[in-house]
């Protein structure tokens, strides 16, 4: 059954420009220039009770402007939206106690307060009986594994140690459906995988439905069974998790830094550079770059498992350090309008690739 139905939402934003310059400033006083961004365009999908939904898309794609729209903090220029029979920017007090959020940027507890004073004081917002609370409340201290910090103020908690709080300040009042926009952003692998753990297990027991925003393709992997792609806007995709790693996650690319030299472990046959391991020299295997001690490959893990690669490297070579990733999302994005036979849209997704690229080259350099 449908809890949530979008049809055709659109958000527009008109913003005064800002000029620089005394002049430009007056002139724009007089004469205020405006623009206008469609951040969501006729954008329409249903949400089914339990389901675990990955909205994803490049930065600007219009996730969190929907994801506000779906929670009441916005509203949309055109379309409909129910969210458990609410109309969410009409019934937003009445939605506030079925829903809950986190934004991954955004703290809800209170700053200089310990975590455990923002429970007491979300259940009183929430209208919690109190002793249902309590258990509530230590059910998920348990699940959470946060009884160390809990009467710590959540100003000097880790990120990480933050985010298990927040999410457990989330599930308090037993929402139906929570809308994560970034829950894993900035933390360590260990705690990325803990979060994904949590957020998993509550699915399970509780069936509550997620809806959860990243730019972390293992978010979508390890905890999402669907996910839909936008791009400026618009729904480009709207598949199962298992299709889009099928057709779109499967090239991995591993980074590794060597004891000894990439020369040993390669040959060059037809002006291509190719692992000389026998064993590797086979399709799905490409050496992106092979400089000193690094060597970049990307391999295709439909046609050949990352385990052999990496372990034939290992028996030739001493491996300092090792990173395995997944293709950006800018390139997923582009390879979906790839293969929808959108060549202009492609190319245009492509070319985006490359701006990005060179602005973080820039950053980096700078
Ligand atoms: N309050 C606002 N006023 C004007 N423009 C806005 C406003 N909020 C968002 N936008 C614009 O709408 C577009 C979509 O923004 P949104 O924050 O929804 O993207 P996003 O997909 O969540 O991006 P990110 O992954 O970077 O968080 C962007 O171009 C953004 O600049």
């Amino acid at each position: 059954m449908s809890i949530v139905e979008v049809e055709y939402l659109a958000k527009t934003f008109r913003s005064r420009e800002r000029s620089s310059g005394i002049a430009e400033s007056m002139r724009s006083f007089v004469l205020p220039r405006y623009r206008t961004r469609e951040a969501v365009k006729n954008m329409s999908f249903t949400l089914d009770a339990g389901e675990v939904l990955a909205f994803i898309g490049p930065n600007g794609a219009g996730k969190s402007t929907t994801i506000k729209m779906l929670t009441g903090i916005l509203y949309p220029t055109a379309g409909s939206v129910r969210v458990l029979g609410f109309t969410p920017w009409q019934q937003r007090r009445q939605l506030a106690y079925h829903i809950a959020s986190v934004f991954g940027q955004k703290s809800q507890l209170w700053y200089h307060l310990p975590p455990q004073d923002t429970f007491n004081l979300l259940a009183r917002i929430y209208e919690l009986d109190m002793r249902e609370y309590r258990k509530r409340r230590d059910f998920l201290i348990e699940v959470f594994d946060i009884a160390d910090y809990i009467r710590t103020p959540a100003r000097k908690l880790s990120l990480g140690e933050r985010m298990r709080c927040e999410l457990a300040a989330t599930f308090l009042h037993k929402p139906r459906i929570v809308f994560l926009d970034e829950p894993t952003i900035g933390l360590d692998v260990i705690a990325k995988q803990r979060i994904r753990d949590l957020i998993a297990q509550l699915n399970v027991e509780e069936g509550v439905t997620v809806l959860l925003t990243s730019h972390d393709a293992g978010d979508v992997e390890q905890v999402c069974r669907r996910v839909i792609v936008i791009n400026h806007g618009e729904v480009i995709l709207d598949e199962s998790v298992a299709t889009l790693k099928r057709d779109y996650l499967k090239e991995k690319t591993i980074d590794l830094q060597l004891a000894g030299t990439v020369e040993a472990l390669l040959t060059n046959e037809a002006g291509e550079q190719q692992l000389s391991d026998p064993d590797l020299k086979r399709e799905g295997i490409r050496v992106l770059q092979a400089q000193g001690h690094s060597l970049r490959l990307a391999v295709d893990t439909l046609r050949c498992p990352l385990e052999p690669v990496v372990a034939s490297i290992m028996q030739r070579q001493h491996i300092l350090d090792m990173t395995i990733s997944d293709p950006p999302m800018e390139t997923i994005i582009a390879s979906i309008y790839g293969s929808q036979g959108n060549n202009s849209q492609s190319l245009a997704a492509v070319e985006n690739v490359g701006s990005l690229a060179e602005q973080v080259d820039k950053l980096m350099k700078g």
